[in-house]
């Protein structure tokens, strides 16, 4: 059986179990629920603090969990991310009011407020940048404006927040950040029931980045065509009734099902349609 933590509260929660559930895993129905087994699938799920999740999963008690990168790297524990899951993507910045510094080299003497302070330190110290370090839950970016800190290191998405509290970001990002599956490191990949379940998780990103587009075109026109829908592996190409048109179906990235649709179409193609994926083993 394998044993899987789950973001419980934040960010990473709703996106996670609603992948888990897209790839056929019974979720909890309330948010009180701990620990959930779901028979069928023989698999136990975890509902933890998605801080605590890589600290658990390197004591090696649970075989696999879902956090966001930088909360891999903050928490130190052993443990390795194996597969991305492209959601809570943030970027990792310091800010300050405009002016304070331009790039890290410039933090020497000064107090950063961070909730984020291992990745802080060691950022620090590989550049060499004697800087005091603040530990803060959240809500950094009031830190300055109540004489706690000068700059924060802390995640960006939009930017809202920030710029809400008169800060801008300086220097280079520090890291960028998604949702991940960790092991703990140096844990094999290759056990058929972790093997079975990043297969499930990878069908979902599939399912989620691809359509599958049909069009009609003249033979003559195909080599052309397919250049523009190359497929994952090849695409499918089969006769038509109509002499000297073919049938071809091939998976496209959604984000560039628009564009290749209007090239298709001058190209000649006809009947040309995209439809969903629900699921996918590759
Ligand atoms: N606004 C955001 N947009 C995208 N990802 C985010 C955002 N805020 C946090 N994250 C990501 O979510 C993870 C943090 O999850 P966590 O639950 O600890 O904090 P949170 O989502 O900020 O929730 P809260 O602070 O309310 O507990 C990190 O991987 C972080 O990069
Ligand atoms: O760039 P933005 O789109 O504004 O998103 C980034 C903000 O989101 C998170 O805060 P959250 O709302 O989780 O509050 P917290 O600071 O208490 O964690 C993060 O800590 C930033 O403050
Ligand atoms: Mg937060």
């Amino acid at each position: 059986m394998l044993r899987i933590a789950v973001p419980n509260k934040g960010s990473l929660s709703g996106p996670a179990a609603a992948m888990l559930h897209e790839a056929g895993y019974r979720q909890r129905k309330e948010s009180k629920e701990l620990v959930l087994f779901d028979r069928a699938n023989d698999v136990e799920f975890f509902y933890l603090r998605p801080r605590d999740i890589a600290i658990y999963v390197s004591s090696g008690r649970l075989d696999i969990g879902i956090t966001g990168r930088d909360l891999l790297l903050d928490s130190g524990a052993g443990a390795e991310e194996i597969l991305q899951l492209g959601f809570a993507r943030s970027t990792f910045h310091y800010a300050a009011r405009p002016g304070t510094a331009s790039g890290v080299a410039d933090l020497g003497g000064m107090t950063v407020a961070t909730s984020y302070e291992g990745v802080v330190e060691k950022h620090l110290a590989d550049n060499g940048v004697a800087a005091t370090v603040v530990h803060l839950d959240g809500a950094v970016e009031t830190a300055i404006q109540l004489g706690v800190a000068q700059v924060i290191a802390d995640v960006v998405e939009t930017g809202t927040s920030l710029r809400n509290a008169g800060l801008e970001t300086f220097g280079e990002p520090i890291m960028a950040s998604e949702a991940v599956v960790v092991r703990p490191t140096g844990a094999p990949t290759d056990e058929p029931e972790v093997q079975k379940f990043l297969r499930r998780l990878q069908g979902v990103l599939v399912a989620r980045r691809y359509v599958m587009m049909d069009y009609d075109i003249r033979a003559e026109h195909v080599d052309q065509a397919v250049a523009l829908t190359p497929g994952l592996e090849s695409p499918t190409v089969s006769p038509l009734h109509h002499e000297g048109w073919v049938a071809v179906r091939a998976m496209v990235p959604t984000s560039d099902a628009q564009r290749i649709m209007d090239e298709l179409y001058d190209l000649g193609a006809r009947a040309i349609l995209t439809t969903g994926i629900h699921a996918a083993r590759l």
